[in-house]
């Protein structure tokens, strides 16, 4: 798995995301460390006078949105303007995500948004999705989510906590396996196989639900209208 990109080029990316955010907007708040640049991008303006309410993805970015000082809401109470999240790969239209576990709630948020905005250092692009694809999954699913994975070529692969020799548990309660299936030829159709599996409650696959890929780099931002 490619090394995380420099936090110059993930800066750039979630600073101009952000620039997208307009007064009265409900703005869906991702995940993970590019999303969070947005975040706190968000929190400046609204130290401004900016007035904006913000949907989090997670626990972290619940927590990093409210010492950023934004006003926080749920699905329930307000309809989504905008979203702004990381990936852990992007081709095309289609994205991984799931790297830091949050991929189940991030993905209704972002796909009740009207407006998805991704923000990627370089690493993350790729001509062909390839990175392994994780899986919200049932603690009790293991065995035949793991099963019907391999059927569909995958290698699946408990994630495990990086401080406890536990495996890591989502904001859910579940646990995540992380798929390698290869170069993914057709993102659609293996997303398709993968929904149809009993005990998974997420995957990683979004595919056709960005609008704009915001590439940052040391040098700058590459915004792709989608
Ligand atoms: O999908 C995600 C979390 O579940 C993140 O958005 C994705 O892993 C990218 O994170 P980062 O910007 O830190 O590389």
């Amino acid at each position: 798995m490619k090394q995380g990109g420099s936090d110059d080029a993930k800066r750039a990316a979630g600073e101009s995301a952000a620039e997208a955010v307009e007064d009265g907007m409900v703005v869906g708040l991702g995940t993970g460390s590019t999303a969070a640049h947005a975040i706190r991008a968000i929190g400046a303006a609204v130290d401004a006078g900016l007035d904006v309410t913000g949907v989090p993805t997670s626990f972290q970015s619940r927590e990093l949105a409210r010492e950023a000082g934004i006003p926080l809401t749920d699905l329930d109470a307000a309809e989504i303007d905008l979203a702004i999240d990381g990936a852990d790969q992007v081709a095309g239209g289609c994205l991984v995500k799931g790297g830091g576990a949050a991929h189940a709630r991030e993905k209704i948020v972002d796909t009740a948004a009207d407006r998805l905005l991704v923000v990627v250092d370089p690493t993350k692009e790729a001509d062909v999705l390839d990175h392994p694809v994780p899986l919200e999954l049932l603690p009790a699913a293991r065995r035949p989510v793991a099963a019907a994975v391999e059927r569909l070529g995958g290698e699946p692969e408990l994630r495990r906590a990086e401080r406890k020799d536990g495996p890591v548990v989502t904001d859910n309660g579940n646990l995540v396996f992380d798929c390698a299936f290869g170069a993914i030829a057709d993102p659609a159709a293996l997303a398709a196989d993968l929904a149809t599996i009993p005990g998974v409650v997420e995957h990683g696959l979004f595919v056709d639900v960005a609008d704009e890929i915001h590439g940052g780099t040391a040098d700058g931002v590459t915004v792709t209208e989608l």
